[in-house]
């Protein structure tokens, strides 16, 4: 479930290893810059978690960053 805290949209995703975890990054990395919309995101060997937030909009919680959430969703 993704949380929202301290104006960002946070979820952690856990793989099997590294491979399956860095795939699902490409994967994202394509969408993300598909969208013009990137996530702040951190990665420790088979986990990959978000905090997604506007930059334009002050570092707030907008409808771009739900949209992005959603197609995060769908990669994992
Ligand atoms: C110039 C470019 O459109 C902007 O910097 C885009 C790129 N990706 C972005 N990603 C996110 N997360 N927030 C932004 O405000 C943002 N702005």
């Amino acid at each position: 479930m993704w949380k929202e805290e301290n104006n960002t949209l946070k979820k952690t995703f856990e793989f099997k290893d590294f491979k399956e975890a860095f795939g699902f990054m490409t994967k994202v990395a394509i969408v993300a810059e598909k969208m013009n919309h990137h996530p702040n995101w951190s990665n420790v060997y088979n986990k990959v978690s978000f905090e997604l937030n506007t930059h334009d909009a002050g570092d707030k919680v907008t409808e771009k960053d739900h949209q992005l959430a959603k197609e995060i969703d769908k990669l994992a």
